[in-house]
Formats: structure tokens, C-alpha cells, sequence
């Protein structure tokens, strides 16, 4: 999808904005014909009511061009900030319709760039394209026109002057796009690691790192300020030789000028009125090589804009079809499942395979990195398997809609997250139907009433006024508001103290909606009740079962349980 259809919409703008600035343009190109008028038959023949006259016309143009000036400008106001903020809008739908592939593969920081800077060019492309892309190229071609029907060879300087100047247009604006480029990546650079550092700031502190930080910042920032200065030392050249290249032409036009009117080919009127036209082409011409940046800069926008735009995500999000009855035998199967992330070709699970029982819960163990959240985010549709076949509720998940898997989990991950707005509108996300009675009946089986007396009690960004275990119980209650079948828990226990875990369990258990529930732990002691467990070890199952026959025939299990044993004494 081209940008360009977000535009459509402002066709009337698009339209109306650049005849106004058109007729603006017919008037103040007339301008200088009536102060040639003035000057030479007011002025110089002394007649008063001449001068009166002309005066009047040209302060009745003047108006005029400023109407129209203003009305053009509010049409660009329009479309521009309409196209930008709809563009805008498309943007963030397509990042919310994208699957972890696609997020991993842009990184979240681009997405801000290009929602925000690439847009506002755009923006800004669209706002000069009504005010004047059709003004500029009339106005320097009508400066030329009216030296014509001045006098000939004054046309011909005239004419002379369009290749020149362009040319060093040229020459300044090939330079200076390459560096935009670059000046633009620098951005997105910055993007990162501030958004790092925020985000991380309690961390940096912790590890005292704010120096080394800092000077990372620094050198990020020092990077970008020199290429952009390196950019406008180009585009600073432009004034100065403009400025001169209209000094020496309007000195030719003075010089050829006087030869005229000495030959009585002109008058001094034409002379003013003839320099008046060189300033306006000349104005115009900077503001076609202006034009020339913007739409350059545009250009590489829209390629990055629409690079989101159309993007298909390799697991669509689709509406909820059908709810799964969940009536087979095995809930789940894992079917030889092997998976790498797109950013590498290194498998991260290998030939996972197990079965899930309709009505038993499963712990998942194994130290940091063997591949839990992955099998957890296979399950959930995030990703799909590199190899190997994934069945829920004996159907291929492949075949099932991302609506179907997800209206039938609750899931509550490693980093409980929790937005900024209420308790009320947290618990919603998960049932925005949900009435108050269902959210105080979710608080209390994730064991919140102790800390939460009010629904409208205010979360803060990133849920900051909740402590970690505070916010994990949250989290707990916005997956368990739905009432899912299956209820999984992904490291979403480690925050809590062993009593609290323990009564969350028990709750799990308890609860007649939940079929199954899937819970990935480091600490045996959150699992070791399960019906079935996997012992998770650089990406295979190294062994699986209830815990007592682990405890007899897993070595491997043994290790860890005795690490964890040591630790808690
Ligand atoms: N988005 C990603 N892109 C590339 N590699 C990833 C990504 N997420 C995880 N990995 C890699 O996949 C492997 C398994 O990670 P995973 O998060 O599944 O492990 P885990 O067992 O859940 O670890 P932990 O207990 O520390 O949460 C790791 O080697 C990790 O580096």
C-alpha cells in the first residue's frame, strides 16, 4: 500500500490549496508592472492621480494575494496534519497486527522513528506540495515571461540565469541528500540506546554505571550532531552564494539597463520593475531546490513508512471463529517441534515431543536460556515451528486462527507488565466486558484484595507503584478474569513468596474453568506437585515425568533440585 491513498481522502484540498497560490502568484506578478507604472507615469511625469492609482492597485492585489495566501495555507493545515495523522494511525495498527518475527526483525525503536520523523516529512511534503509546487515553477516562469515583454535581451539574462543557478543547486543538493541519510540512521541510533537507558535507569544506578552510560549517550549524540553539522555546512553555503549570484546579476541588469535607457529602449520604471522579477525567479528557484530536499527527504520516508505498511506478518491475527470445546484427550501435543528465531539459523528447541491430558497441569523446568518462553510463545501462535507439528485440541495450529488459540489461554509472562490507567482498565484488557463483580472475583483468586481496596486505584507507567510481586498477582487476575481453559504461567511465580505461590497453585487448581495449566518455573519447588513435568536443557527435553519418578531417573533433575535444597538452607 502506497502512502499516497492516505492523501486521497484531501483531494479538494490538494485541488483548491494550489489555485489559490496560483492566483496569489498572477497578482504579484502583475505587481511590478503597476510600479513600473508608477515610476514612470506618475512619479517621473509628476502626475498625482496616476501615482493614487496605481498605489491603489497594488494595495488591492496585495490583499487580495494575502486571502488567498491564507486560504491555500489552511487547506495544506488540513490535509497535511489529516494525512499525517492517519498515516499515523495505519502505522500502529500494522505494528500491533505484527507476530514477534516481524517486531524482532524491525526492532522497536525504528517503529518510533518512522512513526513519528518519517511521518512528519511526509507531513511536510504534502503541506509544501499545496503551497507550492505549482507556485514556484509559475512564478519563475512568468518572472522570465514578463522580462520578455519588457525588452529582449533582458529575457535572454534571464534565461541565461535559470541553467546557472540550477546548476549549483544541483551541485549543493547532491551532497547533502547522502548525509541526510545518514543523519537519519544517526536518529534511529539515538532512539535506541535513549530509550535503553530509560527504560534501564534503576539498573544503571544499581550497577553504579551512570558514567559509562553517559559517555555512550555522549558519543551517540556527538555522532549525530557532527554529521548533521556536517549537512548544513552544504546547506549554509546556499545563502551566501545565493546572495551573491543575485547581487551580480542584478548589477548585469543595472549595467545592460543603463545602455537601454540611454538608447531610449527603457525606462527607469522597466529597470525596477525588471529587478523586482530577477528577485522573485530567484526567490523561486531556491524554493524549487527547497522543494527538491523535501521531496528527496519525503522519498526516503515514504520507502521506510511504507516498508511497515507492507509488511505481512507471518502469523496473521484473526478474529476468534470458533471456540475450541478442548474435549480430546490430549489437550496439547508437541510433535518432534524443532524452532530457531528469524535473527538466527541455530535451533533453540529440538525435537520437542509431549503430550498434555486433558484436566492435568504441566511444570516446565530448566535453567536460564534452555528454551522455556520459546516453547511457551510456540504454544501461544507468537511464532510458528521451524519443524515439527503442534497439535491444540487434536487441530493443527496451523489451521486454527490466532482468535481460536488465544480466546482459549490466559497467559501471564516472565515480565508481568501492567499499563499505565487503573486497576479497572488493566483487568479489562484481558474481558472488556467484564463487570465489577467479575474483576473483584479475579482479584481475590490472584490474591490481590490485600492491596487493592478500589478498582479506579491508578496504575502508573510500567505498573511502578506496584511492587514486583504486586504486579504479578495483577497480571495473574487480567488472565484469570476470562475464565481460559488453559491457564499459563510462564516464570510468573518467581516474584511471590513461597506462601503466596502456594495459595496461587491451590487457586489454579481449584478453579472448575481451567482444564489445564501449563507452569514454567525455575523453582522446583512451584512445580514438583504438576501431573507431568519436562526438564528443559539447551533446548531438549532431557527428561520427563512426575516429579517422584524424575527424582528416581533423571540425573540431570536430581542436580538441580539439590542446587535449589542448598540455596533455600
Ligand atoms: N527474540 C529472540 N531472538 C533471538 N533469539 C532469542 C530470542 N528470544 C530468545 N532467544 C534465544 O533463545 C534461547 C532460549 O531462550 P528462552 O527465553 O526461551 O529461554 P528460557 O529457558 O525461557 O530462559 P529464562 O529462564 O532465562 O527465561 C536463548 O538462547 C535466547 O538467547
Amino acid at each position: 500500500m502506497s502512502v499516497f491513498s492516505y492523501a486521497k481522502k484531501y483531494k479538494k484540498q490538494l485541488i483548491l490549496g494550489p489555485a489559490f497560490k496560483l492566483m496569489e502568484a498572477i497578482f504579484e506578478l502583475t505587481l511590478p508592472l503597476f510600479m513600473a507604472y508608477l515610476i514612470d507615469s506618475g512619479i517621473r511625469e509628476q502626475n498625482i492621480s496616476v501615482v493614487y492609482a496605481a498605489t491603489l492597485y497594488m494595495l488591492a492585489l496585495s490583499i487580495l494575494g494575502l486571502l488567498c495566501v491564507l486560504v491555500c495555507q489552511y487547506y495544506a493545515a488540513v490535509a497535511s496534519q489529516g494525512f499525517g495523522t492517519e498515516l499515523r494511525l495505519a502505522i500502529v495498527k500494522k505494528i500491533t497486527q505484527f507476530s514477534h518475527t516481524e517486531i524482532d526483525e524491525f526492532g522497536p525503536d525504528t517503529f518510533l522513528t518512522r512513526t513519528i520523523n518519517d511521518v512528519n516529512q511526509l507531513q511536510l511534503a504534502l503541506a509544501m506540495l499545496i503551497r507550492l509546487v505549482i507556485r514556484a515553477p509559475f512564478l519563475s516562469i512568468g518572472s522570465i515571461v514578463m522580462a520578455f515583454t519588457i525588452n529582449t535581451s533582458m529575457g535572454f539574462i534571464f534565461l541565461l540565469t535559470v541553467p546557472i543557478f540550477s546548476f549549483i543547486l544541483y551541485i549543493l543538493m547532491s551532497k547533502t541528500v547522502p548525509k541526510y541519510q545518514q543523519v537519519l540512521s544517526s536518529i534511529d541510533e539515538l532512539n535506541t540506546v535513549t530509550s535503553e537507558q530509560l527504560t534501564g535507569v534503576k539498573v544503571i544506578r544499581a550497577f553504579a554505571n551512570e558514567k559509562k552510560m553517559e559517555d555512550k549517550s555522549a558519543k551517540v549524540s556527538e555522532k549525530l550532531a557532527n554529521r548533521y553539522i556536517d549537512m548544513t555546512k552544504l546547506s549554509a553555503l546556499m545563502s551566501p552564494l545565493t546572495l551573491f549570484m543575485t547581487n551580480m546579476i542584478i548589477a548585469l541588469i543595472l549595467w545592460v539597463g543603463d545602455i537601454n535607457v540611454s538608447v531610449g529602449q527603457l525606462q527607469t520604471g522597466d529597470i525596477v520593475a525588471l529587478i523586482n522579477y530577477m528577485l522573485q525567479l530567484l526567490a523561486a528557484l531556491i524554493v524549487v531546490a527547497n522543494l527538491v530536499t523535501i521531496f528527496v527527504r519525503a522519498f526516503s520516508a515514504k520507502k521506510r513508512v511504507e516498508e511497515i505498511l507492507n509488511t505481512t506478518p507471518k502469523v496473521q491475527t484473526q478474529p476468534l471463529d470458533k471456540v475450541l470445546p478442548l474435549e480430546s484427550e490430549n489437550t496439547l501435543s508437541f510433535q518432534d517441534v524443532s524452532f530457531h528465531y528469524p535473527s538466527s539459523s541455530q535451533d533453540v528447541l529440538r525435537k520437542i515431543q509431549f503430550d498434555l491430558k486433558k484436566g492435568t497441569q504441566l511444570g516446565i523446568v530448566g535453567p536460564t536460556g534452555s528454551g522455556k518462553t520459546t516453547l511457551i510463545e510456540l504454544i501461544q501462535k507468537f511464532y510458528l515451528p521451524t519443524d515439527g507439528t503442534i497439535l491444540l485440541d487434536n487441530m493443527n495450529l496451523l489451521d486454527l486462527t490466532t482468535g481460536e488459540v488465544r480466546e482459549s489461554i490466559g497467559y501471564v509472562s516472565q515480565k508481568s507488565v501492567i499499563f499505565s490507567g487503573t486497576i479497572e482498565s488493566n483487568l479489562k484488557m484481558g474481558f472488556p466486558n467484564a463487570t465489577e463483580k467479575d474483576c473483584w472475583r479475579a482479584l481475590e483468586w490472584a490474591d490481590c484484595l490485600e492491596f487493592v481496596d478500589d478498582l479506579s486505584m491508578p496504575t502508573a507507567e510500567n505498573g511502578t507503584n506496584f511492587s514486583g510481586g504486586q504486579r504479578q498477582r495483577l497480571a495473574i487476575a487480567r488472565a484469570l478474569i476470562s475464565q481460559p481453559s488453559i491457564m499459563i504461567l510462564d516464570d510468573a511465580l518467581s516474584a511471590l513468596d513461597y506462601k503466596t505461590d502456594l495459595a496461587i497453585r491451590q487457586t489454579l487448581a481449584r478453579l472448575d474453568f481451567i482444564k489445564n495449566s501449563i507452569i514454567v518455573s525455575q523453582r522446583i519447588s512451584s512445580v514438583k506437585e504438576a501431573d507431568h513435568l519436562l526438564v528443559l536443557n539447551q533446548g531438549e527435553i532431557v527428561a520427563q515425568g512426575t516429579h517422584q519418578n524424575l527424582m528416581k531417573q533423571s540425573k540431570f533433575y536430581q542436580q538441580i533440585v539439590t542446587s535449589q535444597e542448598k540455596e533455600d538452607n
